[in-house]
């Protein structure tokens, strides 16, 4: 492992009532890495994602942040860290515009609360400019700025997407988690996607992704954590993964039509 790991999982592990959704899982991030979490259905992936960004707690184990343990704490606190994530179903504000929409993003980081902001104080108001430009930047990153001043709500999917990429890069986290980013994309938005997080990991971006589409995760990934039932059953480039006999066997093993 290398000596300063941006995140680092060890023996997480969760249970519900019966059920071991995760079973002492051990994987870290290198800085500027993308790494995918690949596994059939329910092997436990999003459960993952979810002790990592705080939705709840793991029953055991650990998980530090560029050194600092988070395990356990609240998702602002996480968010706060510097980890922010996209989920499986978008969450995009509907009544807002794409540009109102990523700057939600950017005030994740800027000084002035919702309090403040109600007085419209000669700061306030160039906050606001300011956090319109740098939201009018992500957009411009993801593709989409000509749509600024649309309804969020009349995008097509693949660009409501790429505005919940660019909110979440907006709030200037330092690892992102995209839990199925091409999920309903076709051909042509995941090639624009995958662009993306290519240009942000660029700019310095780390990424940690759950993703059944095979095409992507092995052009893309730098590594890969695999997830059955619960346990890490192997780890790699894609070159190993892709030869690897446990993984094979545990795709095979199923009915999940998105198999490798
Ligand atoms: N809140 C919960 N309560 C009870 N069981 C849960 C809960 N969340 C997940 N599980 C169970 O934990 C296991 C792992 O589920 P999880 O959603 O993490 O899998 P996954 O790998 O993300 O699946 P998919 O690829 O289908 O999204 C499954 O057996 C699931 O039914």
């Amino acid at each position: 492992m290398m000596s300063n790991p941006l995140l680092d999982v060890q023996g997480l592990t969760k249970s519900f009532g019966g059920v071991i959704a995760v079973s002492d899982v051990n994987f870290h991030l290198n800085p500027g890495e993308i790494v995918a979490v690949i596994g059939p259905n329910g092997a436990g992936k999003t459960t993952l994602f979810n002790m990592i960004t705080g939705v709840f707690p793991p029953t055991s184990g650990k998980i530090f942040f560029q050194k600092e343990e988070i395990t356990g704490k609240q998702p602002f606190q996480i968010a706060n860290a510097g980890i922010t994530r996209t989920f499986q179903n978008l969450q995009i504000f509907e009544n807002m515009t794409v540009i109102e929409n990523v700057m939600t993003g950017v005030h994740c980081r800027l000084k002035t609360g919702f309090l403040t902001s109600g007085f419209r104080l000669p700061s306030v108001r160039k906050e606001e400019k300011q956090a319109y430009e740098i939201a009018m930047h992500f957009l411009e990153k993801v593709g989409i700025s000509a749509l600024a001043h649309e309804d969020s709500k009349v995008l097509p999917y693949g660009n409501q997407r790429l505005l919940e990429i660019a909110r979440a890069a907006a709030s200037s986290p330092k690892l992102i988690l995209l839990d199925e980013p091409m999920a309903g994309l076709n051909p042509q938005e995941s090639a624009q996607l995958v662009q993306v997080i290519r240009q942000m990991r660029m700019e310095g971006m780390t990424f940690l992704f759950v993703e059944h589409d095979m095409e992507t995760v092995m052009g893309i990934s730098d590594r890969i954590v695999v997830i059955d039932y619960g346990k890490k059953i192997a780890e790699g480039t894609p070159a190993e993964i892709y030869e690897n006999e446990k993984v094979i066997a545990a795709y095979l093993g199923t009915d999940d039509e998105e198999a490798i």
